[in-house]
């Protein structure tokens, strides 16, 4: 597991052609629009605004990429799905988006895939999770907002939630951008899903 220091933004893109060029081992971020996916980026790295968060949700509509520790490891922020508001076009456009990097980045190494621990997992947070298995991409499953229910509450929750993941990942974290909880455990989970 590598400590975090630097953490940079490299590039926007929509396309492949605009993505940078494949270096290290990339672990790519995804999630329903305002589960908090921003926020949990700008925790793990321990950076204020590394990640804009918004207050209007659905508007991250392009891939970004960051450069971590002189490019020992990227994060890549995936748009979010699933906001009723957003305009059809650009709902449409989503999956060509993310469909291109899944299939197409072979320094993918794995995808963390971001729950609000209150919600149960929508349809298209399951589709999304079985595309990936698919792929045979490595699920990293991340349950955020922890901070808005007790320890009890927290505890039956993921109690509630494990069989739903069990088939994607075993051990999902508790995780919080309010608190740090789980900030190290899921670092160390993306580090090792990485090899680095
Ligand atoms: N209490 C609490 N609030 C959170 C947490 N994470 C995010 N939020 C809040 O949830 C809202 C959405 O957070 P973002 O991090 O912008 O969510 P996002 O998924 O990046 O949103 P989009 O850009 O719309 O895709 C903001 O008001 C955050 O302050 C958390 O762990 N705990």
């Amino acid at each position: 597991m590598i400590p975090i220091g630097q953490a940079e933004f490299i590039t926007t893109a929509v396309k492949p052609s605009g993505y940078p060029p494949p270096g290290p081992p990339e672990v790519a971020f995804a999630g329903r629009s305002n589960v908090g996916k921003s926020s949990l980026i700008n925790t793990l790295t321990r950076r204020k605004k590394l990640v804009r968060v918004s207050g209007t949700p659905g508007r991250t509509q392009h891939i970004n990429f960051f450069s971590i520790n002189q490019d020992a490891i990227r994060l890549v922020d995936l748009p979010g799905y699933g906001y009723a508001k957003v305009p059809k076009a650009i709902r449409a456009a989503w999956r060509p988006m993310v469909e291109a990097y899944l299939s197409g980045r072979d320094t993918l190494a794995a995808v963390v895939v971001i729950l609000d621990i209150r919600r149960e997992p929508t349809g298209e947070d399951l589709m999304l999770l079985d595309w990936l298995r698919s792929l045979q991409i490595t699920v990293l499953a991340a349950v955020t907002k922890a901070d808005k229910l007790s320890n009890n509450q927290q505890a039956s929750r993921l109690a509630k939630l494990r069989p739903t993941l069990a088939p994607f990942d075993p051990t999902p974290t508790l995780f919080s951008a309010s608190t740090g909880q789980g900030r190290e455990e899921l670092w160390a989970r993306v580090c090792e899903a990485a090899g680095v």
